[in-house]
């Protein structure tokens, strides 16, 4: 019987990946436990404090909250807790959360010690989040029978669960449901040196040949992104196979991101669409998010969410209380000289005078 449930679980798990669209390779690349994961040391460790108390206590860790930009292992470590802990894992989505009524179907089939993941977690309707308050706090839903001045509410004892969510922005978080989380994991953008180890263990799962000096390329070009640099592998060794004899040399990697649009600094397309609109349409900002995004044929929250936090980081975009602004780091890479009045030049303050939030 224990048996039959586990194996119900994993086939829930393997529908919920299916429906995310990461395909099997970002589930055969995707780190299991805790010491395979590569980088993010910060919350590895404070991480296994969290679970590894709990386990001595023998109950169920807090709630655990992942933020940070697309890519950096979010989902990953959600499902490593779960893994750690032991734990069954059920899986949902803000989005696919519209009703109340859902997520209590949700609450009250889990079992003791389960791990209930909720990705995109800002995207959560209202109703649902309530009832998620007091989930989260009492391990408890209030279930409305009827309509009107009729209605009346039965609570109902739901089983001592840990909450995983993740978010891409955790300022969208209402305040109430931020502070129900035990602990945040804010994941950052990685170094060349753990994406170097992220595509040379990427490299030794699929069995491709990379030598150091192609792999430290492809790390160099994937924006701090662990499942960029795992993309960025798989389309080098298209090209080696394809136009090569498969092994991966520093040309043949060089050469293969040429073709597939990913310059020296790693920016895609979009990257640099959003610099090039940013420099020659709006001479350089302070322009609004929205505007930018119209500019370039894109979404404000993809503009705000994917590319932003990276050409920040890279400190070619500032965010400024009047809007988004090039730096001169930006222009220079573009091979354009920003205007003599523009804020971005070093001699007028440079990008170190804006604020960033
Ligand atoms: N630390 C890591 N070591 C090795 N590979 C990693 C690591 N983190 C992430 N990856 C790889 O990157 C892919 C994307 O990670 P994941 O799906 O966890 O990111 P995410 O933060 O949930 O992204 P999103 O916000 O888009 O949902 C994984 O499938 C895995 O292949
Ligand atoms: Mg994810």
């Amino acid at each position: 019987m224990d048996h039959e449930a586990v194996t119900e679980e994993e086939d829930d798990a393997l529908s919920a990946w299916a429906q995310t669209g990461d395909g099997d390779i970002e589930g055969t690349l995707r780190p299991r436990k805790l010491d395979e994961f590569i980088g993010q040391p910060r919350v590895r460790e404070q991480l296994e404090l969290v679970l590894e108390s709990a386990r001595r206590r023998g109950v169920p860790p807090d709630h655990v909250l992942f933020s940070g930009p697309p890519g950096l292992g979010k989902t990953s470590m959600a499902m490593i807790v779960a893994a750690e802990l032991g734990a069954a894992i059920r899986i949902t989505s803000g989005p696919a959360l519209e009703r109340a009524g859902d997520l209590a179907a949700m609450l009250s089939n889990l079992a003791p010690g389960d791990v209930l993941f909720i990705d995109e977690i800002h995207r959560i309707a209202r109703p649902a989040e309530e009832m998620l308050y007091l989930a989260m706090e009492d391990f408890r839903v209030d279930v409305v029978v009827g309509k009107g001045p009729g209605a009346t509410s039965i609570p109902l004892e739901i089983a001592p669960f840990t909450l995983v969510g993740a978010t891409t922005r955790s300022g969208s978080l209402t305040g109430p449901l931020r502070d129900r989380f035990g602990f945040t994991g804010q994941m950052e953008f990685y170094t060349d040196t753990e994406l170097d180890l992220v595509v040379r263990r990427a490299a030794t799962i699929l069995d491709i040949a990379i030598d150091r000096e192609a792999s430290a390329e492809v790390a160099g070009r994937s924006r701090g992104t662990p499942r960029i640099a795992n993309r960025l592998l798989r389309r080098v060794r298209d090209y080696a196979e394809v136009r090569a004899d498969g092994k991966v040399t520093v040309e043949i990697a060089r050469a293969a991101l040429a073709v597939y649009d990913v310059d020296e600094l790693g920016l895609d397309r979009l990257d640099r669409a959003v610099l090039t609109a940013l420099t020659k349409s709006f001479g350089g900002g302070p322009v609004g998010i929205s505007t930018l995004a119209v500019a370039v044929g894109e979404e404000p929250t993809t503009v705000e969410e994917v590319c932003e936090p990276y050409l920040v980081r890279a400190g070619m975009l500032a965010r400024t209380p009047r809007g988004r602004v090039a730096t001169a780091t930006a222009w220079e890479h573009l091979g354009l000289v920003p205007p003599a009045d523009h804020p971005g030049r070093p001699d007028q303050g440079g990008p170190a005078s804006f604020e960033q939030d």
